[in-house]
């Protein structure tokens, strides 16, 4: 495995397991160069949203590198609904300048309005404008709601997931569905590298906290994002690919679990 392997999704559409999240990344400079950096670096992958107002520097610099690069966008909650996600679409678009976006999330699941929706970007992918669709931020009971209305499967959950957020049941539920788990803020923004359990483990293997991290995502089966704006961080994310945590190890992190939570529930947009 190395910094380009993929995921195949449940409509064959081949996934980079490991890119660079953008969120908090201002548009204009800072974006361009972060992005700029990740793509010398050889991340083939980057996750933006419309929320993040940012998709016209992560455009630039795809068309800048010319080459395939797997972009994800998102679907943010005002415009949630059916003509309203049309439109969305069409401007995310516009500001990403491409013809056909990677993968395209519903960014929370809306009350009332996320099947609508679902049902909008259905439409785009049978067009051809998307190459796969999917969900973020849904539990068991919204991908379940989800089900009874389309027989679509959501290539994507992407959802908050580190070692002190494990989310086994929701794990399980993607895997036998066939649903490809991501995790947003694998690096817990930063507020558990110094956890003790996880410097013990990089002491081991001679890495950061943040890359014994991003190991255990990407042995998880899990496609990791990683945020950085800092070119040596930026580096240090993506070089996971020499070593390989041992089943203690993986034992070890699974401890680590207490339903922790660092973004909002989803709760919050769905109730
Ligand atoms: N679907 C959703 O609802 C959500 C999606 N996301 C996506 O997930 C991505 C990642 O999540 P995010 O919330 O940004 O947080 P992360 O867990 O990726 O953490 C980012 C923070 O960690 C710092 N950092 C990065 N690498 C290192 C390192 N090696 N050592 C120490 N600190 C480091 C960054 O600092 P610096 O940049 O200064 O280097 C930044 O402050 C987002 O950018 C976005 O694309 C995030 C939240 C919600
Ligand atoms: O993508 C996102 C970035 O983080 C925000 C704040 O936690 C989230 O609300 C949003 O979903």
């Amino acid at each position: 495995m190395n910094l380009q392997s993929t995921i195949t999704l449940n409509n064959g559409v081949e996934m980079p397991r490991f890119g660079l999240g953008v969120y908090k990344v201002e548009s204009g400079n800072e974006v361009e160069h972060a992005v700029k950096e990740a793509l010398n670096v050889g991340y083939t992958h980057i996750d933006t949203a419309a929320f993040y107002d940012n998709e016209k520097g992560v455009g630039r610099m795809i068309k800048e590198a010319n080459k395939e690069i797997f972009v994800t966008t998102k679907v943010w909650n005002d415009d949630q609904g059916y003509d309203a996600t049309l439109r969305a679409f069409e401007k995310s678009q516009k500001n990403l300048g491409v013809d056909v976006i990677d993968l395209y999330l519903i960014h929370w699941p809306v009350k009332g309005k996320f099947v609508d929706t679902w049902k909008a970007m259905e439409k785009l992918y049978e067009e051809g404008q998307v190459r796969a669709i999917g969900v973020s931020n849904f539990l068991e009971r919204e991908l379940d709601e989800l089900a009874q209305h389309s027989s679509t499967i959501p290539a994507v959950n992407q959802v908050e997931y580190h070692p002190w957020l494990q989310q086994h049941s929701l794990y399980d539920y993607c895997k036998h569905q066939g649903i490809q788990l991501e995790a947003w803020s694998p690096l817990t923004r930063g507020r558990k590298l110094d956890d003790e359990t996880l410097l013990e483990i990089a002491k081991k293997h001679n890495k950061s906290a943040a890359q014994i991290i991003l190991r255990w995502n990407v042995q998880k089966d899990v496609i990791t994002i990683p945020k950085s704006v800092t070119p040596e961080r930026i580096k240090e994310n993506a070089n996971i690919f020499d070593f390989e945590l041992d089943a203690d190890d993986m034992v070890t992190l699974a401890t680590l679990d207490e339903g922790l939570r660092f973004g909002s529930h989803p709760k919050k947009f769905s109730e």
